[in-house]
């Protein structure tokens, strides 16, 4: 499946030190699983996750779910090990954790040759320099981590999300001008689906390509909220179609539902198509 169209709907953390949730992950209709080495794992399990991640990876049975396994700081006394154990892991990628500069993505992505680097955005540093962090060229995604963004800017949690939103609009514009992935934080309520529904489609209007989740139950939200509606589909082909009448008959642009439609939404219209493809084919497979 082309990169570009590649659905991230639904990230889910899973804990690397779960047998059970690394095991109940290959049942569950995810588009990525992030495999935590870090915040989800106790200290005294920090070396063992290690083993059980990469026996639960080589297994494999985790089908076209994108597989990124995250490790701890590499300032940290995990990091650097944990990076060696993921370069022989059968992972499609790295996320570095609280991530503040370029200098440290090349750190490890000269530990991890060949993997795709993502990095988790939740500092003010890392904010402020997520244009440099996006430039780098092993870097494919950012995720937001909007836990330790709250706990660093000393914000509080608001549904509107109103003391975060330049913090998040500055990574979306540093993935975008990059085209890199960007997906949103977890929401920790977990129970609550109307406030998990109204976060994902605020981040969904934002922009965000998909959300990261921690329990099962938030999936088919996420899923939901992230995926064209058939409504949008209907309407883009509609734009396709009528463009291209206007074009044979020599005109730069047609009118849809009473709106213009000129060569730029075309491409957002098609990137509407390619994404309910990819979504479609996924689900195939
Ligand atoms: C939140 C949880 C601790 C709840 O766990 P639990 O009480 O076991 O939930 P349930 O009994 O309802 O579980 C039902 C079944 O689902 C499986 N399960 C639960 N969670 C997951 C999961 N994340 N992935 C896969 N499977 C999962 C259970 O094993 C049960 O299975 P079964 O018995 O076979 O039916 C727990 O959900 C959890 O630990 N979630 C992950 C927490 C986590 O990863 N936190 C770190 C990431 S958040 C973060 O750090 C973001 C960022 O850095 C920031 O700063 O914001
Ligand atoms: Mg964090």
């Amino acid at each position: 499946m082309a990169q570009a169209a590649r659905p991230y709907r639904s990230v889910l953390y899973i804990p690397g030190s779960k047998e059970r949730a690394l095991e109940k992950a290959k049942t569950l209709p995810v588009d990525a699983i992030i495999f935590d080495l870090e915040d989800a794992v106790a200290v005294e399990e920090k070396v063992s996750a290690r083993e059980t991640l990469r026996n639960a990876l080589a297994e494999g049975d985790y089908g076209s779910r994108m597989r990124i396994v995250r490790i701890n700081g590499l300032d940290s006394e995990w990091g650097r090990d944990d990076a060696l154990a993921a370069a022989s892991m059968d992972c499609d990628a790295v996320l570095l954790p609280k991530v503040e500069c370029p200098e440290q993505v090349q750190q490890l992505s000269e530990l991890v040759p060949g993997k795709a680097i993502w990095a988790m955005m939740e500092t003010p540093l890392g904010i402020l320099n997520a244009a440099a962090i996006a430039a780098h060229d092993r870097m494919v995604g950012f995720v937001m981590g909007t836990n330790d963004l709250a706990k660093e800017l000393k914000c509080r949690f608001r549904a509107d999300r109103m003391p975060m939103l330049t913090s998040l609009q500055m990574c979306l514009l540093a993935a975008r001008a990059e085209g890199i992935v960007v997906v949103d934080g977890v929401y920790n309520a977990f129970k609550d689906e109307d406030g998990l529904r109204a976060e994902c489609e605020q981040g969904r209007d934002m922009g965000f390509d998909g959300k990261t989740l921690i329990h099962p139950a938030q999936v088919a939200i996420a899923n939901a909220a992230f995926a064209p509606t058939e409504e949008e589909v209907d309407l883009a082909r509609r734009q396709i179609a009528a463009f291209e009448e206007a074009e044979a008959k020599g005109l730069g642009v047609a009118v849809v539902d009473g709106r213009i439609v000129e060569n730029l939404h075309i491409v957002t219209a098609q990137e509407t198509l390619a994404k309910a493809a990819a979504i479609a084919e996924l689900e195939g497979s």
